[in-house]
């Protein structure tokens, strides 16, 4: 049955005095507006509600604005990926050499410690706050069953980041990066000693929902002996794109990577005269090709950098300013174009013969990259 409005008990009209009523409520409500005002309310309600939708509007632009700034400083997100602990994934497109992370280090410890080390760690640790603690113990640690003390020296080797030539640094947001071989890493961190800050730079495009993954150590090697490595230093099967290759296409790259680290071994002979400039130059033309087959990009600006000071030795100026705009070019990519390594090109780009090595070998021209 359709719910019929209850019937109110008929009341009899109250009359109040006006004492009784002040007495009853002291703040009787105003009487109704008179039809004269109607009009003002009307109209003092519509400047409410425009004022009331541009507050929406702004608040809204302002919320998209942070998210947009947010998006813009932290490209990725940490989550849970199956087999691997957490790892960072891209939440937008991120540019190739776009710097992902700028970080201090949470702790520094001497890469060889002559006191116990355990010790050592441990009065760093006793010095973090209690956030930065927090910090600390959340990072994961490869070694399992092992003493309760001996936990931060894992934590440390598993997250460890060489902070300089004797150093390392623990970096909570960097360390939830995981590991790719060869190509199939698409970030790389490096120390900045004056500022005191450890930096990830993307070294290609990283679409958005792609894996951020960098390289714990030179992975120019074989499949094997790089899976031996990981096995046994961070305990884990490595699953990455190369090292999922079918058996030829991963002896293909195995063989490309050796060649690689032949080549760079051979380039070091023209320091000591026994190859000439322009065998040392076509070395580098050819470790290029050998990385553009293999999808290896990372040392380019190094092997750009290493042709311009076999240039200048040989006073080629044309060759000089060519590897020099495609060494800043790389190490820009890598390390980030605020690097030292892309400023202490320029004057050389500029100016050949103002190369520490200029004219210290026989003249020679020895040609420009040439890719
Ligand atoms: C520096 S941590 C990286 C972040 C870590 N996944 C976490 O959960 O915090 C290194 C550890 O991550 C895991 N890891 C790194 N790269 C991996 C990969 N490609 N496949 C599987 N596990 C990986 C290993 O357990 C390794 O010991």
């Amino acid at each position: 049955m359709p719910n019929s409005p209850r019937k109110r008990k008929s009341q009899k009209p109250a009359t109040i005095s006006p004492l009784t009523a002040a007495a009853v409520n002291p703040n009787p409500p105003n009487p109704p507006p008179p039809i004269s005002n109607f009009k003002s309310q009307l109209r003092s309600a519509t400047y409410r509600l425009i004022i009331i939708i541009i507050i929406t509007v702004f608040t809204q632009r302002y919320r998209s604005d942070v998210k947009t700034f947010h998006d813009q400083v932290i490209p990725y997100e940490v989550v849970d990926l199956p087999g691997k602990g957490k790892g960072m994934v891209a939440i937008r497109h991120i540019q190739q050499g776009e710097r992902i992370i700028t970080e201090k280090p949470l702790l520094i410890i001497p890469q060889e410690l002559r006191e116990d080390p355990i010790q050592h760690i441990d009065n760093k640790i006793t010095s973090l706050s209690q956030e930065q603690k927090y910090e600390f113990f959340n990072l994961s640690h490869a070694h399992t069953d092992i003493p309760h003390d001996q936990i931060p020296i894992s934590i440390i080797q598993t997250n460890g980041i060489a902070a300089g030539p004797k150093q390392l640094g623990v970096f909570p947001r960097a360390s939830r990066m995981n590991h790719g071989c060869s190509s199939a890493f698409n970030a790389v961190y490096s120390w900045r000693e004056n500022e005191n800050i450890l930096v990830v730079h993307a070294l290609r495009n990283i679409s958005q929902g792609e894996e951020i993954l960098t390289v714990y150590f030179d992975t120019k090697q074989s499949r094997e002996r790089r899976r031996e490595h990981l096995l046994e230093q961070y305990k884990f099967q490595c699953t990455c794109k190369v090292c999922s290759l079918p058996p030829e296409a991963s002896i293909a790259s195995d063989m490309c990577l050796q060649q690689i680290t032949n080549l760079k071994q051979q380039l070091t002979s023209w320091e000591s005269n026994k190859i000439s400039g322009k065998e040392a130059v076509d070395i580098v033309r050819s470790i290029w090709r050998l990385s553009e087959e293999e999808g290896y990009w990372s040392e380019r600006g190094q092997w750009a950098a290493d042709a311009v000071h076999v240039a200048a030795a040989h006073s080629d100026e044309d060759a000089v300013r060519q590897w020099g705009l495609l060494a800043q070019e790389w190490f820009g990519y890598e390390l980030g174009q605020d690097s030292n390594s892309v400023t202490n090109m320029h004057p050389i780009v500029e100016n050949p013969r103002r190369s520490p090595t200029w004219g210290t070998r026989e003249r020679l021209n020895v040609g420009g990259p040439e890719l």
